[in-house]
């Protein structure tokens, strides 16, 4: 992106619901280019270095598009943030998903609040729902093994636990002592080498995310090459960004499992009038973002802008230089 005229920069940041990763607004930058728009937004905490893929993500939208796709829609699981039992049986509820991904292992709560949580949601759910969680890497491998079975206990039965522990090692070593899948996440992410999850036996099912990635090329290439089921999952973007995510779920060659693109629901607002808000559990695969005509809804303050612009110019030289090399 050579230049980028101002007027083709939107800074946004959008109030959540729940509180979600610490964080209560969401905030990113979209920048459009001849292709359509493209959303920025590394987390705030993220250095320049580890934000040069967001940036790759959001110019391949805006300047080459997506690649074809092979099926026009997409299963979304409900995310379900560390909630009351009754408010999470709300949500999923709601949301018309049969899949629910609950979020555990919070600070400062207790397996048996999780373990209620579980149960709501499969209240929720029905008997034919699927039931996930993710604890973010908080558990050491036999709090992990301990939780993992109490908590397929409380569910009645789990599809997987996402990145009980942090290192590859530990998933392994809990795989090899629960009858419950395990997801990497964080493991795939924020690797020097994504691959070394499935080489490793650490999972059963990867976790990818277009932004961190660098884009639905580089992340197409990464779920070809680690070899394990894949489920595509948000940053919890605006819709411009989720649209990313739906077209690498659209064009993976085979998609088993929901994919954690229903976020839409946890922020308060979106930038667009035409949210990709998920109905009856699915989310169509566009061929580009949706027009951000709302985003005045949004509007992040001058501070904000400034913060974000600054932000862009300092990881566009990088990104630029690391795509010619
Ligand atoms: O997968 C989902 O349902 C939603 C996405 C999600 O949970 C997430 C969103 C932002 C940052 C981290 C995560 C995560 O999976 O850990
Ligand atoms: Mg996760």
């Amino acid at each position: 992106m050579p230049s980028l005229s101002t007027s083709s920069v939107l800074v946004y940041a959008a109030p959540m619901r729940h509180r979600f990763r610490g964080i209560t607004t969401r905030e990113g930058l979209l920048l459009r280019g001849e292709a359509g728009w493209g959303e920025f937004c590394p987390f705030a905490e993220y250095s320049d270095a580890e934000s040069v893929p967001w940036l790759a993500s959001a110019v391949e939208a805006g300047e080459r598009g997506w690649p074809e796709p092979v099926r026009d829609r997409v299963p979304v699981n409900a995310t379900v943030p560390v909630l009351s039992p009754e408010r999470a049986h709300e949500l999923v509820a709601a949301s018309g998903c049969r899949t629910a991904k609950v979020k555990v292992a919070g600070a400062g709560t207790t397996l048996s609040e999780d373990c209620d949580r579980v149960a709501a949601v499969r209240s929720a759910l029905g008997p034919g729902g699927a039931i996930r969680v993710d604890a973010n890497m908080a558990w050491e491998v036999d709090e992990a093994v301990h939780a993992i079975r109490e908590l397929d206990r409380a569910a009645g039965g789990l599809e997987y636990a996402e990145q009980p522990c942090a290192s590859i090692e530990e998933l392994a070593a809990v795989r090899r002592r629960v009858d419950v899948r395990i997801a990497a996440d964080e493991s795939i992410r924020r690797a020097e080498d994504p691959l070394k999850v499935a080489v490793a036996g650490a999972a059963d099912v990867a976790v990818i995310k277009v932004a961190p990635l660098g884009g639905v090329r580089r992340a197409l290439r990464v779920a070809e090459a680690c070899g394990l089921p894949c489920v595509v999952s948000s940053a919890v973007e605006s819709s411009v960004g989720l649209a990313a995510g739906l077209a690498l779920a659209g064009a993976l060659p085979s998609l088993d499992f929901a994919c954690g693109l229903g976020t839409a629901a946890l922020l308060t607002d979106d930038v667009t009038s035409t949210p990709l808000s998920p109905v009856d559990g699915y989310l169509p695969v566009p061929r580009r973002a949706p027009e951000p005509d709302r985003f005045e809804a949004v509007r992040a303050d001058d501070a904000r802008r400034a913060w974000w612009l600054d932000r862009l110019a300092r990881v566009q030289p990088i990104q630029a230089a690391a795509n010619r090399s």
